[in-house]
Formats: structure tokens, sequence, C-alpha cells
């Protein structure tokens, strides 16, 4: 296994408030998504260097996530956990990605409610 596929760079608790939903009222009034990503990297080199050229700046990420998320209306918060990760694969140079969407207060008796994806940049959508 590469350094890069053990080391993790992982942003938690994310908010974004957007539009998001497949009901009327949803299309409307903004809510807020969580997000837990979490991004292999190989967190050797910047720490050897002590520069942030080397690391994966979890703040470009976090901006460029929000911006993503809050840019306009979306039903499911699959189609937000898919491009995510896909932004993050494209943009950044990450090689596998987790991403955690939750919405809480979808579901009036539940804590939260939410989807998970996994993609890899060794992914193909053609098997
Ligand atoms: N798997 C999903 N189920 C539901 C979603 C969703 O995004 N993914 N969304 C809704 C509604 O928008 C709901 O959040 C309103 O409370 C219902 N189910």
């Amino acid at each position: 296994m590469e350094q890069a596929d053990i080391d993790v760079v992982s942003i938690e608790g994310l908010t974004v408030e957007t539009i998001i939903g497949v009901y009327d009222w949803e299309k409307e009034k903004k809510q807020q998504l969580v997000l837990d990503i979490q991004m292999s990297w190989d967190n050797q080199r910047a720490a050897v260097t002590d520069n942030i050229d080397d690391a994966l700046d979890y703040a470009l990420v976090s901006e460029r996530v929000s911006a993503w998320v809050a840019e306009k209306p979306r039903q499911l918060i699959e189609t937000v956990a898919e491009g995510v990760a896909s932004l993050i694969l494209n943009e950044f140079g990450v090689q596998n990605v987790e991403v955690r969407v939750a919405k809480p207060g979808a579901v009036p008796n539940a804590k939260t409610v939410a989807v998970s994806v996994r993609r890899s940049v060794f992914d193909s959508p053609f098997g």
C-alpha cells in the first residue's frame, strides 16, 4: 500500500446553508447540510518540509466545497455527496475520498439523516 493510501486529511462538521429537498416548501427556504469528508493524502512530505504547498489544504477544500454546495438548488443529498466527491478527486489531486452528507431536522424524530459515498480515481464507471 502506498503512503497516499494510508494518511488522511479530514474535514468534519462542515455546515452549509443551501436549497435542498424534493418538496415544494424546500425549494424556497435554505436548510443546513453537514458534511464530513475524509481524503487520502501523503502527509509525510508536508511534515518534512513544513510547507503548505505540500499539504492538502483543508481550508481551500472547505471553501471550494461550501461554494459548490451553496451555488444552486438540488433535490437529493445523494447528488450533493456525489458532486462533492467528484470535485475533490478532480480538483485537488486526491485519490480516495469519503463524503458523508447529513441533513439534520429532515425527519422530525431523528437526530439526523445522512448518506455516504466512497469514491476513488481508480473507480471506473464502466466496471
Ligand atoms: N435518500 C433520500 N431520501 C430522501 C431525501 C434525500 O435527499 N435522500 N430527501 C427527502 C426530502 O427532501 C426530505 O429531506 C424532507 O424532509 C426525503 N427523502
